[in-house]
């Protein structure tokens, strides 16, 4: 049985707890949650979720067979250097940080361990996660499998070379909250032309899902199920003229590569600032 370490206790940290617990793929009592001070929320997740946390990170480290690392990237240096010395070289290390490349995180614990990159995203809180994930040479068979089987708990995977973990941290990492946006402007539009926020709220969501399904199953492009509600001369047009008139296509294609830029550029700083240290 893999004794698991999750170093990290936000958002991402719970969504995989959950669907860790709920899938039982793992005994409860053989995961243990460390942040870096707020114990409330660990008992939070303990008692949620009836796993263990600790601050003791020797021996958290030291007993773990996988090492799950959720903090925020800037935090990943100052994390790492608190117990790389616990650390044994037949322990399955997985990353969901974004921007922090696999040779940075082989760098910042100065060794030569198993890891997995994954790139999740929040969905993964109610089974839903559009989930990337990348290996490096150390990582064998059966880790790999364990890694997939954890991430399948969340939602959907799929393995890719490293390098393109930048553009789906910008594509599906961010994504969920490119869809928030636009639930937010559907919102505001729905108010302005008299609707309750709520009734609005329920018609969106629905009219979400129900769009979201039509993608996954219909043999059509998304392009032409949109010609599908346009008719001409009628209320579809018109209100896509209004997106054409303000490039909203192109402002999407816009965010997504400024966000996979991001994504390198925070890699970039770290690699860089490991090089200067050395
Ligand atoms: N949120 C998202 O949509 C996605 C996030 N990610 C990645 O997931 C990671 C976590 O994001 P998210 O859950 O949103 O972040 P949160 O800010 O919600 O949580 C960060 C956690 O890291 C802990 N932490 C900080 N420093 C340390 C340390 N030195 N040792 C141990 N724990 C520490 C914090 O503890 P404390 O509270 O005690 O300070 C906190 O529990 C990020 O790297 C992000 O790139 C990936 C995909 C999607
Ligand atoms: O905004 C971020 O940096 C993280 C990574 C993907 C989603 N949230």
């Amino acid at each position: 049985m893999n004794k698991l370490a999750i170093i990290g206790a936000g958002s991402m940290s719970e969504a995989l707890i959950s669907g860790i617990v709920s899938s039982k793929m793992c005994e409860t009592t053989d995961i243990t949650v460390t942040n870096r001070g707020n114990e409330n929320r660990l008992i939070e997740l303990q008692e949620r979720y009836g796993i263990n946390y600790s601050f003791d990170l020797e021996k958290v480290i030291g007993n773990a067979d996988v090492i799950i690392l959720a903090m925020k990237p800037k935090d990943v240096r100052e994390a790492t250097l608190q117990w790389k010395d616990y650390l044994s070289e037949r322990t399955l290390l997985i990353s969901v940080l974004a921007g922090v490349s696999m040779d940075s995180l082989q760098r910042l614990i100065d060794q030569k361990v198993p890891i997995a990159r994954a790139m999740p995203n929040t969905s993964a809180m109610v089974g839903k996660s559009a989930t990337g994930i990348a290996f490096n040479s150390f990582v064998v068979n059966e880790q790999k499998q364990f890694v997939l089987d954890l991430f399948k708990t969340v939602g959907l995977v799929t393995v890719v070379e490293e390098e393109q973990l930048d553009a789906i941290t910008g594509l599906s990492g961010s994504g969920p909250a490119y869809i928030y946006y636009l639930v937010e402007a559907m919102e505001k539009g729905g108010l302005k032309i008299g609707l309750d926020r709520e009734v609005a709220n329920e018609l969106i969501v629905q009219t979400l899902i129900g769009a979201a399904e039509m993608i996954a199953v219909s043999s059509k492009s998304p392009q032409e199920l949109r010609k599908n509600v346009t008719s001409p001369g009628g209320t579809t047009e018109a209100g896509l003229r209004i997106l054409e008139q303000f490039d909203v296509q192109n402002a999407f294609i816009s965010c997504i590569e400024e966000a996979t830029a991001q994504s390198k550029k925070m890699g970039k700083a770290l690699t860089d600032e490991l090089k200067l240290s050395k």
